[in-house]
């Protein structure tokens, strides 16, 4: 079942003016209930403009996004903020937990945003904890853990709302490899559960724990590969090729 559909976005920034930028020129995919997607592509390509766009923080100049048939695009800032806290969940490179609140706060505050009762929170926050590992650090302070431990914390806090969508900008890019990897299998164990991924990312081994890549050079998508049956190691050298063949501009 189609969860996204993409349909010949386009995005210009400061379209009236002579410095007019054609981030996305035109873009049409489509991503399937239970996905794992990641997007890659050189700076600049128009990875951040799309997930923006997905992500309900900004809007297409023409085409369409629509989210389990929502048209994005129709949706007034107050309507997109109520949107996004139903039915998306974030994990960013810098894990963007508040410092203040302890991390089980951190992670109810969706909840608490969306007006749920105290008895959802408790009954959600439980066996995130359990599957994320993070009962010890559970009412301890964001200041006072490690970087990928945040990033656990901040997965329980994109998890607790059931999002349609899981959307992780660079998940791995403040992480040593070890971190990384625990933090992927994180993130295929929940792909496993039935939840939709789409991740973007500039590193091929973050890349190769997705089942699909998709490749975006100008703002066009420019390849798309599957993983199928292939090992993490043949599916990581395949997504290196097309970048290579992707910065050298062969077709
Ligand atoms: N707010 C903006 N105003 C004007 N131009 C912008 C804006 N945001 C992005 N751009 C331009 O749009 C194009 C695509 O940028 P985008 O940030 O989407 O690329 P990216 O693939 O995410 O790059 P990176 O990997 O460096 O984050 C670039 O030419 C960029 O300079």
């Amino acid at each position: 079942m189609k969860i996204l559909t993409l349909n010949d976005l386009k995005k210009t920034y400061d379209s009236n003016s002579k410095n007019a930028v054609q981030a996305l020129k035109s873009i049409t995919f489509d991503i399937n209930s239970g996905e794992y997607v990641s997007i890659m592509g050189e700076s600049g390509a128009g990875k951040s403009t799309l997930l923006d766009i997905i992500a309900t923080l900004d809007k297409p100049t023409s085409g369409q996004a629509i989210l389990n048939n929502q048209n994005l695009s129709n949706l007034n800032k107050n309507d997109a903020a109520k949107y996004r806290r139903k039915h998306l969940g974030f994990v960013f490179q810098n894990f963007n937990l508040l410092d203040s609140l302890s991390n089980r706060d951190n992670i109810y505050l969706p909840l608490v945003l969306n007006k749920s009762s105290v008895h959802m929170m408790e009954e959600r926050i439980e066996p995130l904890i359990d599957q994320l590992n993070i009962s010890k650090i559970i009412d301890r302070y964001p200041n006072d853990i490690s970087g990928g431990q945040q990033q656990r914390v901040a997965i329980a806090r994109a998890l607790i709302t059931h999002p349609d969508l899981l959307l992780a900008d660079e998940p791995t890019g403040s992480l040593d490899s070890n971190t990384s990897n625990q933090i992927l299998k994180l993130f295929s164990n929940e792909n496993a559960k039935g939840q939709t991924i789409i991740m973007v990312t500039h590193s091929s081994a973050t890349a190769s724990h997705s089942k699909r890549t998709l490749f975006i050079k100008d703002g066009k998508i420019y390849h798309e590969i599957y993983r199928g049956d292939l090992s993490l190691e043949e599916y990581q050298n395949k997504i290196n090729d097309t970048m290579i063949t992707l910065t050298r501009g062969d077709n």
